[in-house]
């Protein structure tokens, strides 16, 4: 009898039986040395929660709402490429375990299924992730068909100008499928190289910079969030702060008449919501991009205090438990999405995978919640969670 599967982290080696090599490797890898991968992961490992007792936890009530949309639990999916090399359903089982669990999917702009598929296949709310093409028509009618489909937002995608160093998949020459949204668009069978690497150059437009927002906010009339853009350096060095850092930190709030933050961090978050982003979502692409930046459960904080609840901050990145959404929560994300994950329940086990997926961070966020005294999301505050920066603060 095959063991029972207790958490998230054991799909991943169902996957890896279930996939061949090459596209193993290529859901589950991250950049170069992947030094930002593991510490997606281990940075959770050193924020401590603090419970409350005595707390009346005789009903947990997990539900929230993000962009006024209702959902079961403060858990998105990730937008993630390519679902059908985990899955022939590919997508569209993705939706409808995210409609089974009342969760929020984004679907990615190099998804395997159409937009119209996936769309037509399910009721989940669902938000549609862009990479500006060097086309600007060709993503055009992408957010429109999106928008015309009933997708609920557009999530800019702004930390690839080009594609990340992923050295498995090079060595394992990934090839990328035909996509089908861009059937009669453009061509996608690139052959040289890495595929995907190539897949990457003909789509990525570059030159994309902040005042091409007011073009994206020209072809769609959907709210609009930006993903990826504020775990840059400047965010790192809290998280990773020697003490030396910490004093000249607080030596800059005195400089600055108050503000809490180092300000070119403050700056970049300001930045997005002037333009008028409708969200912000922290996150390093699962690690993708450029290897070592900084955990981004560790940026996570400064990015939500300069924002200053102006618009909602959204967080992704090697959230593998119950207790990870809670330290998310309590560091002021409003919701989390997972990306590797749902992928690993897909290849596993289909549609029943994803919802299992879910189901167990769901389950694990209610426990976590109840054993802390929090019997709802929004009783889940700073106080309950203790970082490597308020350890170092109380010893100043
Ligand atoms: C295989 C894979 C494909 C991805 N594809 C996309 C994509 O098409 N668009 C995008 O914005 N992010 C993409 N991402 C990044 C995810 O949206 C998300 O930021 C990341 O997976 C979160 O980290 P986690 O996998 O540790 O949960 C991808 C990530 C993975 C692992
Ligand atoms: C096809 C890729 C560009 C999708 C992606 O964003 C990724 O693999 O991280």
């Amino acid at each position: 009898m095959a063991t029972e599967i207790v958490n998230v982290k054991e799909f991943q080696e169902l996957a890896r039986q279930a996939l061949p090599k090459m596209y193993y490797d290529y859901y589950s890898g991250g950049a170069e040395d992947q030094y930002t991968l593991r510490e997606n992961m281990e940075a959770f490992c050193r924020i401590q929660i603090q419970p409350r007792i005595l707390v009346d936890v005789s009903k947990i009530d997990m539900s929230t709402t993000v962009l006024g949309y209702n959902t079961s639990a403060p858990i998105m999916i990730a937008p993630t490429a390519m679902h059908q090399l985990a899955h022939p359903e590919g997508e569209v089982a993705t939706a409808r375990a995210a409609a089974a669990c009342n969760t929020i999917m984004v679907l990615s702009y190099m998804s395997t299924c159409t937009v119209e598929e996936v769309a037509s296949s399910c009721n989940a709310i669902r938000f549609f992730q862009l990479y500006v093409h060097k086309r600007r028509d060709v993503s055009a009618q992408l957010v429109q068909r999106a928008e015309g489909n009933g997708y609920k937002a557009v999530i800019l995608t702004a930390d690839a100008p080009r594609l990340g160093r992923r050295e498995a998949d090079i060595k394992n020459k990934m090839i990328s499928p035909q996509l089908k949204n861009f059937e009669g668009l453009l061509s996608t069978e690139v052959d040289k190289g890495s595929n995907i690497q190539a897949l990457a150059s003909e789509t990525f437009d570059a030159s994309l910079c902040w005042k091409d927002i007011g073009w994206l906010r020209s072809i769609t009339n959907l709210p609009i969030l930006i993903k990826g853009v504020l775990t840059c350096e400047d965010g790192a060095c809290l998280g990773w702060m020697p003490m030396l850092l910490w004093i000249s930190h607080i030596m800059d709030t005195h400089l600055d008449g108050g503000n809490s933050l180092p300000r070119m961090e403050a700056e970049a978050a300001i930045k997005a919501v002037e333009v008028g982003f409708d969200g912000i979502i922290v996150s390093n692409h699962g690690a993708r991009q450029l290897d070592y930046v900084p955990a981004s459960i560790s940026v996570l904080e400064e990015v939500v205090q300069a924002v200053g609840g102006k618009v909602p901050v959204l967080f992704d990145g090697g959230v593998r438990r119950g207790t990870d959404i809670f330290k998310a929560l309590a560091l002021g994300a409003q919701a989390v999405l997972v990306g590797r994950p749902v992928i690993y329940g897909l290849a596993a086990k289909g549609e029943y995978g994803v919802r299992r997926v879910i189901e167990m961070l769901k389950d694990e966020l209610e426990l976590s919640m109840a054993l802390s005294g929090c019997p709802s999301v929004k009783d889940i505050t700073r106080s309950h969670v203790r970082t490597e920066r308020d350890r170092l603060q109380s010893m100043l």
